[in-house]
């Protein structure tokens, strides 16, 4: 089986022990088939990936940790352009099926290198085949600073996405990939953009605790219009998709390791004033709020981060000392890892 494919393919049926013996990621499938809490979820050796993780630890509210382990799947690329064009596909699902449910599509963002991982949502054929008329756009934290700041993850979303939907009036080529030629007779956008109303970033003007306090209060409101659905399980919001990253030193959203704010389970949305990642101030969904979603897509990829995901798809003992990323824990619905070779690279020595 060649591994130059999208990305490398677990297959119980397509790949001989002695190919599985010398090839990295099928000793991460070994290791993964030894956990006792893991299991093949695909032996198609066309589709990329597919093993459920190791255990996390800590059995979700309503839930078994069994049960939690079963909603886990991990997708491991060996080219960051398939990874892309990964995300940009299982996006593109996940807001079709919303769509289709429900007539919306509610969705939070996070920062950092998320966003340029999602760059080919916004090319074709995802760019004209998404109805963005009916995405809600939300972030999953973000840091309190003005709009147009350097650190603003809306900015960083705008700059590197929704600008690209959101053409408006101005004047655009309608057809992506087109030559120089062609690209010289500009025509109008042909995009039905998202609603500027329906993009909701944080209140800038406002103090880290009242910015937090006003984005719930905002998120109350759209429970009420029945835009954003809830949990039946924990009663908290259930939005379609969470899109999250994680730092090197396995935090998620703005929940970082060892922070009290990590066992905050009452409030939707809370803040922070000592992030330990500058700047200081910042608001972020709080576990139940991640928790309670439909689907979880996580994008980890880079050397950096294969400390926190060894650990992360380590069997556990306890559930003490979890790194916020092994409390990610959905309810309902799947988390889909999308990883890189250099971040599961200490996978295979479970
Ligand atoms: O500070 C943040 O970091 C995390 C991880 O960022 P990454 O660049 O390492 O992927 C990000 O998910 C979060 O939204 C952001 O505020």
């Amino acid at each position: 089986m060649s591994t130059s494919a999208a990305a490398v393919v677990f297959s119980t049926t397509a790949t001989s022990s002695a190919t599985r013996r010398s090839n990295p990621a099928s000793r991460v499938y070994a290791s993964l088939r030894r956990s006792p809490h893991s299991r093949l979820v695909s032996s198609s050796p066309s589709p990329p990936v597919c093993a459920t993780a190791a255990s996390p630890g800590g059995a979700a509210a309503g839930g078994t940790a069994a049960a939690a382990e079963a909603r886990k799947k991990l997708l491991i690329f060996d080219a960051e352009e398939r990874l892309a064009e990964s995300l940009a596909k299982y996006t593109a699902r996940v807001s079709e099926e919303a769509v289709a449910a429900r007539g919306a599509f509610t969705v939070a963002l996070s920062g950092g290198s998320l966003i340029k991982a999602l760059r080919k949502l916004v090319e074709s054929p995802y760019l004209e085949a998404v109805d963005w008329s009916k995405w809600y756009v939300f972030w999953v934290d973000e840091r309190v600073v003005p709009k147009d700041h350097a650190d603003s993850n809306y900015k960083l979303a705008m700059d590197g996405l929704l600008s690209k939907v959101n053409c408006f009036d101005f004047l655009m080529p309608t057809r992506l990939g087109q030559s120089a030629d062609t690209m010289l007779k500009w025509d109008y956008c042909e995009l039905v953009p998202i609603p500027a109303s329906q993009i909701y970033a944080i209140n800038d003007a406002l103090s880290a605790d009242r910015a937090a306090d006003e984005y719930e209060t905002c998120l109350k409101q759209l429970v009420n219009d029945g835009v954003v659905a809830v949990s039946e399980v924990t009663g908290f919001p259930k939005l379609d998709l969470m899109l999250l990253g994680m730092g090197p030193d396995g935090h998620v959203a703005s929940l970082f390791p060892g922070h009290p704010i990590v066992n905050e389970n009452q409030k939707w949305v809370s803040y922070i004033k000592d992030s330990p990642k500058p700047p200081l101030e910042r608001i972020t969904f709080t576990f139940p709020m991640l928790n309670s979603s439909a689907h979880i897509g996580l994008v980890v990829t880079g050397a950096g981060k294969a400390g926190a995901v060894h650990k992360a798809f380590s069997d556990k003992q306890s559930s003490s000392d979890l790194l916020p990323v092994e409390m990610v824990s959905l309810q309902e619905g799947l988390i889909t890892w999308f990883t890189d070779k250099p971040a599961v690279s200490m996978l295979s020595s479970i």
